[in-house]
């Protein structure tokens, strides 16, 4: 046993070989060492005989299987099941024949109880050429298989992040192929570019070749060229995928029982095969993972090309700072814009919403078109009720037919099917007059699914058993053989429930019965005081107990005889009626999904329209402007998390111009360029100390003037307009505020409005008018990334960066304190600079939240920047929060107020208002900084650039009362 079991186990090196024997799936060496390391397992030690010795073992009981596989592949493991084939009783003293029924790995898991219904479950694939690479990715339960291609490899990192797949398959020269890299595994073959969170398999570059890989594909959708999946020019994407399709089609020839092994199977062998998985089925003995002569292949979808430049970037930092799908803090799906949005009924609705919100479009129409859905959907409350109850009653289509498809689904899944497709013709009535595009979609329902449907229904039971093999899956009156089968095993079985009378009468044995057990079959017993007496004629005993003897007739076995057989014959017949309709729902598996998907879209709008309606959230104008024009927003997770009315709305005008987003400058932003070309200049005379009438480039100040009023005018034709502030919206608003007043949540509202109206949602605001955005950036309070070595300083910069390089003037950059994490002057210095940057070099629509006051300076300085700041209420003893945002500067930060309302002792806070005091009283720089330059600065050349110096800093003594 242990050679057979060392011999499967070299050709799984890559999984955990769990090995039934009676009543357990055991493992040995180092398999047993990690499953009982994994699963918290007793882990003891089994005789491998004389030359080998005790080796490890560890073993789960075999009706825990599928619990105990969900968390081993929770944590990234492959397994491969290994089952018994046979009783140990029929192997005769032999080795029981055993087999690998299934190979179960992250990214190819079927199992509904392994799966979050809520979110998809991707298998990933990458190849890599130089800084050039390729994607492709499939969920095999959905059928979803999409595919890109790209340059940048941190773009690459980025997209993983997104999906964030339970495998990723990479193709390397590496000798050891075969091995499953677990999450945070290292491995000289993995590049640095992939993140090291993920499972990665590493596999054999032979599948990824062009060739082989676009023959695969032609192969698998019997299509002659590769243009119609948008793929055919795009090399990289064609080798991704078609290494992803070998992957897949390879697992399940294996989970076929194709390989190697002792327990090959003959083809004549698979009907006894499925009588002992009957058996062991109704015994309860095996599991329900996939049985081997089930799974046929995973039903992907036709290859769909993807582009990046299709939807609006969101790098992984603004994922996580947003809290799109979990919270910052502690991952959770409670508290992020998901949970806050979620009023879907489906699992197919509540796993599009997490696309949808991960994927924000970045063209007009389909935004209008959801938009036009929701509008539709809030106008008319009674239609959005009816759908979401006749929603509720519709199954998760999509894994449903993906179960039928591979021959995996039994009959309680097509039960549901059949109810689930019942209800599109209900839709269909219910959608009749509806204008916008998502609800025409299901107006029409193909019929052929409508007759699938009943079709289901009329061969299947109501309430059909879980096993297939137990028969009583198929309505009678639907196959004559079917009807006889029963009929005979009808009128067997009532000659036995009519026996005991017979017999009674016959024999004269009052207390004769009828019996049945699973090891004698039927029997009849008497009480041993009558047995004593007079055994009847015909009868022989079979079994005696202490207060019974159990006896058989020849009738009595052959009438058990046939009863058995016409069972057997019965259970096989509908078995193969069931799989028969299970692949002609197969057949259907894509045309159902296109359904589910258009279903999945509307529940997906049914609850944004919900949300809109009980949030008050409005319809937002989405132009192909830079303009970000809120009315009384709101922070659509906050407002609901606080008790209601709590929540106070605040305005927001950013950007302004058109011509950025058509990538030809319209002449307001041409003018802004002009500016753009010179702020350094400016800047720089303000932080010398001119005044502003100093300057000399008066050419400068008339384009500012001119800016100003075509802004202004601007303004008035893109009413509504907020009445927030007289002056052209600016690009960059500095945010200042005291500790806690709601900076960070002001900022994120703006981030998450803008995000859920190119998701095509309504927008928590009384009116929102908003510019389609390329990017969004976030720079959140950065935390140590230990795991990389860096420190928060580091991530900050490297953040920091990443926002310089890539911003444009369509992005929308959103920065909570930069420069923190080293000393003040050296953030000060690198907080002016960026946001000077960001206003006039690259001109992207900022919010830049600080706690440096000085940095107010540059409203002063820079026609596109304002000041706005978040007011609190200062009483004698205490400040009360506004949260209120308004145009000015803080000059305050109350960090002191802060500490103390913390908890910090009183001396500690005594002690800080009387450092602040010297502080104040002497740090030149930031006195000259907040008055603006009026203090007597210079400037000196260094490396050519002009900067600021104050006068010599006196040395502070803050210790001291001088
Ligand atoms: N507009 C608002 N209406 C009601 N409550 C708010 C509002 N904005 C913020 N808050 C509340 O105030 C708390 C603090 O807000 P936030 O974290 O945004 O402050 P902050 O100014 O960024 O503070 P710090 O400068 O210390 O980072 C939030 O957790 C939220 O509960």
């Amino acid at each position: 046993m242990i050679r057979h079991y060392v011999e499967l186990k070299d050709q799984h090196p890559h999984a955990l070989l769990l090995y039934r024997v009676g009543d357990f799936f055991e493992t040995f060496f180092q398999d047993a060492i990690a499953i009982a390391r994994e699963l918290e397992l007793i882990l003891t030690a089994k005789d491998a005989g004389k030359d080998v010795g005790k080796v490890p073992l560890a073993g789960i009981p075999h009706h825990a299987l599928d619990r105990y596989c969900a968390l081993l592949v929770e944590k990234g493991f492959a397994i491969a099941v290994c089952d018994q084939m046979e009783d140990a009783a029929d192997a005769q003293g032999q080795l029981v024949r055993r087999e690998i029924t299934r190979v179960i790995t992250p990214g190819t898991i079927l199992e509904e109880g392994m799966l979050n219904a809520r979110r998809n479950n991707f298998l990933a694939a990458v190849v890599l050429a130089g800084n050039h690479w390729g994607l492709a990715y499939a969920d095999v339960s959905t059928g979803e298989f999409l595919t890109t291609q790209s340059q940048d490899l941190e773009q690459l990192t980025q997209e993983l992040m997104r999906l964030q797949p339970s495998e990723v398959l990479f193709p390397t020269n590496a000798p050891d192929l075969v091995s499953l890299l677990r999450p945070g595994e290292k491995s000289d073959h993995l590049p640095e570019c992939l993140p090291s969170q993920f499972c990665y398999t590493l596999r054999s570059q032979a599948p990824f070749v062009l060739s082989e890989a676009r023959y695969r594909l032609l192969q698998r959708f019997r299509v002659r060229s590769l243009e119609g999946m948008g793929c055919e020019h795009l090399p990289l994407a064609v080798r991704a995928a078609g290494g992803l399709l070998e992957y897949v089609e390879t697992s399940t020839e294996k989970d076929m029982g194709k390989g190697k092994g002792e327990g090959g199977k003959e083809e004549g062998e698979r009907g006894k095969d499925k009588k002992k998985e009957a058996d062991d089925q109704r015994d309860g003995k095996t599991s329900s993972l996939i049985h081997p002569s089930a799974l046929k292949t995973f039903p992907l979808q036709p290859l769909c090309t993807y582009t990046l430049t299709e939807y609006l970037v969101i790098d992984h930092q603004t994922r996580r700072n947003l809290e799109i799908t979990q919270t910052a803090r502690d991952g959770t799906y409670h508290g992020s814009l998901l949970w806050a949005l979620d009023k879907t009924v489906t699992a197919m609705g509540s796993r599009a919403l997490r696309r949808w919100l991960l994927q924000p479009l970045l063209q007009l129409t389909p935004i209008h078109d959801r938009q036009d859905t929701i509008a539709e959907l809030v106008e008319n409350g009674s239609l959005r009720q009816t759908l979401q109850r006749l929603l509720k009653q519709i199954y998760d289509l999509e894994r449903l037919a993906g179960r039928a498809g591979s021959g995996t689904a039994n009959a309680r899944d097509l039960v549901a099917l059949a109810d689930s497709l019942d209800k599109l013709p209900d839709l269909g009535r219910l959608v009749e007059k509806t204008r916008s595009r998502y609800l025409q979609d299901l107006q029409t329902v193909p019929p052929i699914l409508e007759h699938l449907g009943q079709h289901l229904h009329a061969h299947l039971v109501e309430t059909p058993p879980l096993y297939l093999t137990d028969g009583n899956l198929i309505r009678s009156g639907i196959n004559a053989q079917l009807d006889e089968l029963r009929q005979q095993v009808e009128a067997d079985q009532h000659w036995i429930k009519n026996l005991e009378a017979v017999e009674r009468e016959r024999t004269g044995v009052s207390t004769l019965k009828v019996g049945y057990n699973k090891t004698f079959g039927y029997y009849i017993s008497i009480s041993r005081a009558k047995a004593g007496q007079q055994v009847p004629d015909g009868y022989t005993r079979k079994q005696t107990l202490t207060n019974e003897e159990r006896y058989i007739t020849q009738d009595l076995k052959e009438r058990e005889n046939r009863i058995q057989l016409a069972q057997d014959s019965l259970n096989h017949l509908e078995y193969e009626i069931f799989a028969e309709l299970r692949s002609q729902v197969g057949e259907q598996a894509e045309l159902i999904r296109t359904v589910a998907r258009s279903i999945a879209a509307i529940d997906v709008l049914c609850g944004l329209a919900e949300v809109a309606v009980y949030q008050g959230y409005c319809r937002p104008a989405i132009a192909p402007s830079r303009e970000v024009c809120l009315l009384e927003g709101r922070h659509p997770v906050v407002e609901q998390s606080l008790p209601a009315g709590f929540f106070v709305p605040n305005d927001t005008a950013l950007g302004s111009g058109e011509g950025a987003i058509s990538g030809q400058p319209s002449a307001v932003s041409r003018q802004r360029s002009v500016v753009s070309n010179q702020p350094s200049a400016v800047s720089r005379q303000r932080l010398a100390g001119e005044t502003e009438s100093e300057t000399p480039n008066s050419e400068l100040k008339t384009q500012n003037s001119k800016l100003k009023t075509q802004n202004s005018k601007l303004k008035t034709q893109n009413s509504p307009s907020p009445p927030f502030n007289p002056l052209p919206p600016p690009d960059l608003i500095v945010l200042t505020g005291p500790n806690a007043s709601g900076k960070s949540c002001y900022l994120r509202q703006v981030g998450l409005i803008q995000l859920m109206a190119q998701v095509g949602s309504f927008v928590p605001a009384q009116t929102a008018k908003l510019g389609l955005c390329d990017r969004i950036f976030t720079r959140v309070g950065a935390v140590d990334d230990l795991a990389t070595g860096q420190s928060t300083f580091m991530v900050e910069m490297n953040e920091t960066a990443n926002i310089l390089n890539h911003a444009t003037p369509r992005s929308l950059v959103l920065l909570d304190e930069i420069g923190r994490g080293t000393a003040t002057f050296d953030g000060l210095s690198i907080a002016w600079a960026v946001a000077e940057h960001l206003a006039t070099e690259i001109r992207a629509r900022t919010i830049f939240a600080t706690h440096y006051h000085e940095l107010n300076e540059l409203a002063s300085i820079l026609p596109n920047v304002a000041n706005y700041q978040v007011v609190v209420k200062e009483l004698p003893d205490q400040i009360i929060f506004l949260h209120k945002v308004q145009p000015g500067g803080a000059d305050r930060s109350y960090g002191i107020e802060a500490g103390r309302l913390a908890g910090l002792p009183a001396s500690v806070i005594q002690r800080a208002r009387q450092v602040m005091g010297q502080i104040e009283k002497h740090s030149k720089i930031a006195i000259g900084l907040r008055k603006g330059g009026q203090t007597s600065h210079s400037t000196r050349e260094k490396n050519g650039q002009a900067y600021p110096i104050d006068q010599p800093i006196e040395q502070l003594d803050i210790f001291g009362e001088g």
